[in-house]
């Protein structure tokens, strides 16, 4: 028994660090007058606009803070790989947080500040902030362009102000011989930095949380948070001790290391479902815009069901979700689609604006030339399995060929309909149909009617056959405005049979 307690006693976790210390004196800096009026700007109307907004949008800054560690960790493992660093530490975020002193602590061992970056850092906006700068987030502080600003500045930190109202910072650059130092302010108009000892390597931000932003030192609050935007950052992320983020981000490993059981997993994650996918589209590509890509198409879509689902895509920047569910990626037609694109050259935090901008439009135009293309890749590598998608999944590629004029091409090849040809319930494409078409048959031809049925009685069938011109059966009333929006393909007329035009035609 004594050994047993002896052998207890060896704990496993690292010995608790001493805290912090400071040892030089403090200096006090008055914020430069961009800082200070940025910090109010985004303490005070970003804070004012809190009841407005739509809840949990605050939460920003934990998004901005494991952003900046994730960069910290990234810069310190470029540099570890370059030359020598005074670090020895994993590379790890390690959130963790007190109720009862309603403290939030995030913690990397990443590649830190020396004084010159923690000062010039903060300086940010004085450089890059010139007044047009600010003015335009004075205006714009409430129109929802705020959290893209935060981003794009790379000034997340200050994001910090509009939940805590003192904020530390220890911080020790990696580069070796570094001092560490303690950064603290109460964001009112000044700052101070002093030497500190027992600074780890890398950075730590305690956040004194305000009395209404005390539920982000919950750690469910917390956790779903992480899961929801930063589940994929490249760097393990422990909340209180506990790993939160553990589904890898499959879309930034290359084609071939990836298994279909790893694609079957994933898919289930991000869809939120219990089938597996029939088609996975893993796609990677540095222009026209870096853009990393998996997708899948279910086995099943619940739309028939009446509800309209939401788009099943979402959108991320570097591992960090930004649009979760984005309307703006793919085109409405091709909702039934699950997966995920990040493009490194998304800013951290898109709004609403840069949806229309030109960055997402054409990341929308690539990904969906893509994803059509990608769906007649699969039909002809297995044309019954794609007859299968298409008995369930049709109306949607219908819905395209009414809506989507620019991919009319790439969306005409996927559509698929039976003929006097096919047996009941086997579909045959317009490229096939071409195929097989008498040589001097100028149209392609079509009947439209509620059912195979009234297709084989109609006289034109009769008609046809005797002429051996094959006939399209069209059983569904989107048919009528598909074949109207397309008129041809592949330079040929779709023509109705039972047209003067067809009458008209010396072959029949
Ligand atoms: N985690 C982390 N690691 C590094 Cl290397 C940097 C560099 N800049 N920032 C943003 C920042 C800037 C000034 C102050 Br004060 C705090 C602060 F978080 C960083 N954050």
């Amino acid at each position: 028994k004594l050994l047993w307690q002896q052998v207890a006693s060896y704990s496993t976790e690292t010995p608790a660090e001493e805290d912090e210390v400071l040892t030089g004196k403090e200096e006090v800096h008055e914020f430069k007058t961009e800082t200070k009026r940025l910090l109010n700007i985004v303490a005070n109307s970003l804070y004012s606009e809190k009841e407005a907004s739509d809840a949990g949008w605050e939460s920003i800054f934990v998004r901005e803070l494991i952003s900046n560690a994730a960069d910290a960790l990234e810069k310190l493992r470029h540099a570890q790989s370059m030359e020598h660093m005074d670090a020895d530490k994993p590379l790890e975020i390690r959130i963790s947080l007190d109720q009862d002193k309603r403290q939030f602590v995030i913690q990397d061992s990443g590649i830190g500040m020396t004084l010159e970056e923690l000062n010039e850092n903060l300086g940010t906006i004085a450089r890059s902030g010139s007044k047009s700068f600010l003015e335009k987030l004075e205006k714009d502080g409430g129109s929802g362009s705020r959290e893209n600003i935060i981003g794009q500045f790379g000034v997340g930190f200050y994001s910090t102000f509009m939940v805590g109202d003192h904020i530390k910072v220890y911080t020790r650059s990696a580069k070796p011989g570094s001092k560490g130092y303690c950064w603290t302010t109460d964001g009112q108009g000044s700052y101070t930095v002093a030497e500190a000892k027992n600074v780890a390597v890398g950075t730590k931000i305690v956040i004194e949380l305000r009395e209404d932003s005390k539920s982000y030192a919950s750690q469910l609050e917390i956790d779903s948070i992480i899961k929801k935007y930063s589940n994929f950052v490249g760097f393990p992320i422990y909340l209180n001790g506990t790993e939160v983020n553990t589904v890898e981000p499959l879309w930034t490993k290359s084609k071939g290391e990836v298994t279909e059981e790893q694609h079957k997993n994933f898919y289930r994650f991000i869809a939120n479902a219990w089938d597996d996918p029939q088609y996975t589209m893993h796609f990677k590509t540095d222009a026209p815009i870096s853009i990393s890509s998996v997708l899948y198409v279910p086995e099943r879509h619940m739309e028939m069901l009446g509800e309209r689902q939401e788009p099943g895509v979402s959108l991320y920047s570097r591992k960090v979700l930004i649009q979760p569910k984005s309307k703006g990626l793919l085109p409405d037609y091709l909702r039934f689609v699950k997966g995920v694109v990040d493009s490194e050259d998304i800013p951290l935090n898109v709004s609403r604006e840069l949806l229309q901008d030109n960055i997402l439009s054409r990341l929308r135009m690539v990904m969906t030339s893509r994803v059509l293309k990608w769906l007649d890749g699969e039909a002809k590598k297995n044309p019954k399995k794609y007859n299968d998608f298409f008995l369930d999944f049709g109306q949607f590629i219908k819905e395209g060929a009414c809506t989507d004029a620019m991919h009319k091409r790439d969306i005409a090849k996927l559509l698929r309909f039976e003929s006097s040809t096919t047996k009941s319930g086997d579909l045959t494409s317009l490229e096939d149909y071409n195929g097989r078409k008498l040589d001097n048959q100028e149209s392609i031809y079509y009947l439209l009617t509620p059912k195979r049925r009234y297709a084989e009685e109609s006289p034109y069938t009769e008609m046809f056959k005797k002429k051996g011109v094959e006939l399209l059966y069209l059983y569904d009333t989107v048919d009528e405005f598909v074949v109207n929006h397309l008129s041809e393909f592949q330079g040929i007329k779709l023509v109705a049979a039972d047209s003067p035009e067809a009458a008209a035609d010396p072959l029949l």
